[in-house]
């Protein structure tokens, strides 16, 4: 490419700091279809990718950060395509994903450092103290990775990731595995570097997680994005209210005007109805005919659990497992 071209691309780069153009992205994998035809614009926003397993999530991720080569279309990331400037798109952005290289015979702040002059960052100690910092880490900086905790341990990996400012964060199931307080305290995090203007792309599959935390969710499936909007707006999408009951005894179907089984979740039966306050006393009889009895019941709006399940189903990825394509997402050998 002509230098002045170079030199245009580098100064758009500039002035679109911070945001994913993703523009008819496609992965094949032989016959199969993993990202089709992916559209999405993400900016200074913490972006949730909701799917089941094997629905493109990681494949999506693995091509933004220049780790996998698209089959079609392309990306940009702060500007930069991502085949045809990979070395700027890598120097704007981080990738933690599930299982990242923490070396636990290092302490906290050795780890760090190594990524700072991995990444060639200026004053590499000071800016290793910064991220420590910020990550409230300072104070157990000295102690060896192999003694922090897991939440302690997904903190370092994030003060890993931001040590050369990026400014686009892909995280890939960031409190998978943590208790509730670790996770709370990751998220804040995640929050605080929104605020100061990142872009944050993360997958998870916590809704009550994205439904809290995420401005904006794309519920993914088989490859293709169902749908992309506010949590908010998406639990907009079932108007109904959402019944859970629980009874004790064999029931047939029940047929109510304005109500529609949703699923059987353990002991308790989940039904949409149009107006759910109405419709308890209605399901409770019709159980009652039926000889069955009712243990509880109640109402509530629904949850992008509910979202999820009425875009998504209950599918299941079945397309056999590979173990080379395992070790080469999660660098295991063996
Ligand atoms: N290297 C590969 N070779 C062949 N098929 C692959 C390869 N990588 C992924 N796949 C298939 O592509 C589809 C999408 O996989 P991907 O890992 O992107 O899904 P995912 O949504 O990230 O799943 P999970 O939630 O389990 O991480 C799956 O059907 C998977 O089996």
């Amino acid at each position: 490419m002509a230098a002045t071209k170079e030199n245009e691309q580098i100064a758009k780069g500039d002035l679109i700091k911070n945001r994913i153009e993703i523009r008819d992205l496609t992965k094949n994998y032989g016959d199969l279809c993993a990202v089709n035809n992916m559209n999405l614009s993400v900016g200074n926003e913490i972006f949730g990718i909701l799917g089941p397993n094997g629905s493109g999530k990681t494949t999506t991720i693995l091509m933004l950060t220049t780790l996998l080569a698209p089959s079609l279309g392309t990306a940009e990331i702060c500007g930069y395509d991502i085949q045809r400037f990979p070395r700027a798109v890598r120097e704007s952005l981080s990738y933690v994903p599930q299982d990242m290289a923490v070396d636990v015979r290092l302490t906290g702040r050795e780890n760090v450092l190594m990524f700072a002059e991995l990444y060639g960052v200026r004053n590499p100690a000071e800016k290793t103290e910064k991220v420590l910092q910020v990550l409230e880490l300072s104070d157990r900086a000295d102690e060896f990775a192999k003694v922090y905790s897991g939440g302690m341990r997904r903190r370092l990996e994030l003060a890993q990731a931001l040590v050369h400012d990026p400014k686009v964060l892909f995280l890939d199931e960031p409190t998978v595995g943590l208790d509730v307080a670790a996770r709370k305290k990751i998220w804040e995090h995640i929050r605080s570097l929104k605020s100061n203007g990142m872009s944050i792309f993360v997958t998870t599959h916590y809704m009550d997680e994205a439904d809290r935390y995420c401005d904006r969710v794309a519920i993914m499936d088989k490859g293709v994005i169902k749908a992309v909007d506010s949590p908010t707006n998406l639990k907009a999408l079932i108007s109904q209210d959402v019944v859970t009951i629980s009874i004790f005894g064999q029931y047939s179907p029940i047929h109510v005007p304005g109500v529609k089984f949703a699923k059987a979740e353990s002991d308790e039966l989940i039904f949409y109805a149009e107006h759910g306050d109405f419709a308890l006393p209605l399901i409770k009889d019709a159980f009652t005919e039926q000889g069955i009895q009712v243990l509880s019941m109640s109402v509530r709006r629904p949850s992008l659990d509910d979202v999820f399940l009425h875009l998504v189903g209950t599918t299941e990825d079945t397309s056999p497992f590979n173990l080379s394509r395992f070790r080469n997402v999660t660098g295991r050998r063996g």
